[in-house]
Formats: C-alpha cells, structure tokens, sequence
C-alpha cells in the first residue's frame, strides 16, 4: 500500500464505525446459551470469530439465529450444560477454546472441541488441568492444546486454584460455567493478566442474574451453583478495534471520534487512549463516546506496562518509529501466546522497514526512525496487519501486507472503513478481504 503521508488538513472532526466488541458478543453468547428462554445480543460484532462461536453454540444445542441485517442475534438458551456427543470447530478463536469446554463439562456426553493450526498452537494446560481437577474425564495435547476430548458427567464444583499467567480466558471460562455445576465453584486466581477482561466477565453474569462474591486482597471469587435467566445485551463498539482509529488520528493529526465507547465501557482496552495521551494526543472519554486528537508529533521518550490492555501494544509499537523519541512497553509476555508471537511478529516487521528495536521476555523497545518501504508479515494475525496499516497510514510509506485478509477476525471491513475515514489510505489489492 502507498499512502500519501500525513497532509495539512482542516480539523473535521471524523466519526469512526467501529464494529461491536468481540469479547461481549462472545461472553454474551455463552450466557444466554447456558440461560433458559430467550435473549437477544443486540448490535453483535459478525465476524470470524464471532460467527465461529455461534455456530459452536448451535452445535451444543442452543439456537442462535440472526434477525434482519444482523441487528440483534436471537439466543433460545436450554438452561443448563449441552448434552453430546458435538464436535465443535473453534476456528482461530481463543474465546471459543477457552469459553465452550467448560460449558461443555457442565453437560453430559462426549465432545471433541478443534480449530486451526494457529489455535492448536496456543496453550491451555492450565484449563485442562482445572477441568480433570473437576471432574471432567479430558484428553488433550502437551499444554492442553487442541484437539481436545471431554467427557462430561456435569461437575460438582468445589474450590479450585487457578495459574492464570498466561491467559485470563481460563478463568473467564470457568467463572462462566460455574453457576450450573451442582455447588458452585470457588476459584483463586493467582498471577492474572488481562485483569479488565475478568471484571468484563463477571459483569455480564451479574447482568444474567449470576451470583457470587469476589475477595479481592486474596484473588478469590466464590461463584453460587443457580443457572442464569435470560436477559438483552447491547454489544458496544469493540475498544481494541478502535485503537486503530485513535493511533491513526495521533499520527496524522486529525481528530477521531468513536460513538458508543464511554466513561462506563466494561472495556479495558479503551485504556489505550491514556497511552496516546502521553504520546501528545489529547483525549476526551465522555459519557457516550471517545475523541483523539492528534498535532503537533508524537511524543516519545516514556515506559508504558501495558500488561492489562495487550491487545493494543501493537497498535502503539508500530507508530512508535514516528515519535521523537524511544518507546519501551511492558508487561507484554503473554502476547507471544496469542494468533502470532507478537513482540516478535512486531519486531521482525519493524526491522523490515529498517526500524531499531529491541526485545526480551516480555517487553519491547522501539527506536524513532523513517520507515522504509517493506512487505509486512501478518503471521495471519489481524492485529499485526492493522497496526501496521497505520504505521503505513502516518508514514506515508509503501507497507505491502502480506495477508490483508486477515483482519476478518474482528473486522472484515477494516480497510474500507480506514479508506473511508482517510483517503490517503488505499485499499490493499486483495482477494482476501471478505466484507
Ligand atoms: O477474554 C477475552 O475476551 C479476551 C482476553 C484477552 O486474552 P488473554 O486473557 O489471553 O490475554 C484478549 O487478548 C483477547 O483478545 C480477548
Ligand atoms: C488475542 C486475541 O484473540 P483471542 O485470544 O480471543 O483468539 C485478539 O483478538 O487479539
């Protein structure tokens, strides 16, 4: 893609669509699947990944069906655990493989949950190890990984201690199944990342009438055995998907505003918007909706530990070449266990357009510097491409992505939508990019 660079234009404010928020649509799904009767997921993000965990519902005996152009996702809930035999397809979907076999063990029956390669790939020890500890008969990988085998006579449920280093979506998952087992469960978390998605998890079971008390100073949540009734949710524009828009307003100086993303949003990841600001750009959270303005430069010269929000350290990574000074992210480990290894998909990419950078365990350094022209590996990870559209975006470079389409994920009309709000930005040539 070549772009024309950042241009001296009047301050129109732009108003972004950004599609619905993955992780509520997926949360809500679930909970009104494991509810009795009939919820509604109002304005659901219909991409990938959230087409893959509704056909997963349907396969474990729920109705998901569409109304009109997608308004609302119609769920007829049964109530308590699916009953097998299913074999259910995550696809590349973390929130599939880490959501729906709890669930599962709460059923009865066999199951035999797989995706791609990409997510066979990821680790889930942890999960599996708490699912046996359960109960749950579970045949899986080294590391838990997929394909995995269930073999369910619901669970009693108990206490339970949980290693969540490496992903919070075990102990979202587990919390989720937690009211069907027969006495509730009783977890205690240690070494969580990703906190904000915890606390978006227990949000919405309260809003299916789920009960349970959190002790914080110890990590402990007590889940009370009682189901879910069914209830409507109104899916708000996707926080991580929105950074994109926030990063490509900082670096071309214009000003980006978001509808539906405000002061309350369960989503941690509009956190972002606070990093932008120590780049220089100036950001307003209201009740409604967020706003970025970008000018004059970005500044560098700062550490961020972005361990709650690591969805968006790419999106700062790659437009971090444009600020005047080094920038170094923290607290970003468990983003090598993601769709790519992603401090080093963001590394190698980086160095192709001739960027200094630097890397450890679980952080990153990157140096100012002109980009130059390069082809982006995106690992098919549809993070690493739409960072990187941005970087192209602000530097007015030639970045040439290797797989366009990959940003289905979370956001088939990525491209078009960054086109529509910056002409500047072509829409790669592609096959790939399903609308
Ligand atoms: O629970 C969720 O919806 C998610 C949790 C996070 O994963 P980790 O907890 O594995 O960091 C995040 O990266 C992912 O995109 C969505
Ligand atoms: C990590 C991600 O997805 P998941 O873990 O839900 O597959 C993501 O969307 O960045």
């Amino acid at each position: 893609m070549k772009t024309g660079g950042p241009q001296a234009v009047p301050d129109v404010e732009l108003v972004a669509r950004i599609p619905g928020s993955k992780s509520l649509t997926n949360r809500a799904l679930l909970l009104a699947a494991a509810a009795p009767g009939t919820s509604r997921v109002r304005a659901p993000l219909v991409s990938d990944d959230t087409v893959a965990f509704r056909t997963a519902l349907n396969e474990l005996g729920a109705r998901v069906e569409a109304a009109g152009a997608d308004e609302y996702w119609q769920v007829t809930g049964t109530g308590r655990g699916p009953a097998g035999p299913a074999r259910v397809w995550c696809a590349d979907a973390g929130t599939a493989a880490r959501f729906l076999p709890p669930f599962a063990a709460t059923g009865h029956g066999t199951f035999v949950f797989d995706g791609s390669a990409q997510l066979r790939a990821r680790p889930q020890a942890a999960l599996a190890d708490a699912l046996a500890r359960l109960g749950a008969r579970v045949r899986a990988h080294e590391g838990g990984r997929l394909p995995l085998h269930l073999e369910a006579a619901g669970l009693d449920g108990g206490e339970l201690t949980l290693d969540a280093s490496m992903s919070s979506q075990y102990v979202s998952g587990l919390l989720m199944a937690a009211p069907l087992t027969r006495q509730g469960l009783t977890l205690d978390v240690r070494s969580l990342v990703s906190r904000p998605y915890l606390d978006m998890t227990l949000s919405l079971m309260r809003h299916f009438g789920a009960r349970f008390e959190v002790d914080e100073a110890a990590g402990r949540i007590a889940v009370r055995p009682g189901g879910y009734r069914a209830a409507d949710v109104l899916v708000e524009p996707d926080a991580s998907t929105a950074s994109y828009v926030f990063a490509a307003a900082a670096v071309t100086g214009r000003t980006v505003t978001v509808p539906g993303l405000g002061a309350d949003s369960p989503q941690g990841d509009l956190g972002f918007v606070r990093v932008l600001e120590r780049c220089g750009a100036r950001v307003t959270i209201g009740a409604q909706a967020t706003t970025v303005t970008g000018g004059g430069g970005l500044r560098g010269g700062f550490d961020a530990d972005m361990g709650d929000v690591s969805d968006t350290f790419m999106t700062l990574a790659a437009i971090a070449p444009l600020a005047d000074g080094p920038v170094t992210i923290r607290g970003v480990g468990h983003a090598r266990l993601k769709e790519s290894d992603r401090i080093a998909a963001v590394a190698v990419n980086l160095r192709a357009c001739g960027i200094r950078v630097e890397e450890g365990a679980d952080w990153i350094t990157v140096h100012p510097g002109a980009p130059v022209p390069a082809r982006i590996a995106c690992h098919r990870d549809h993070r690493i491409a739409m960072s990187f559209a941005v970087l192209a975006l602000g530097s007015g470079v030639r970045l040439e992505l290797d797989d366009p389409g990959c940003v289905s994920k979370t956001f088939p009309g990525f491209h078009a939508e960054l086109n529509r709000l910056f002409p500047a930005y072509p829409i790669p040539a592609s096959r790939q990019e399903r609308q």
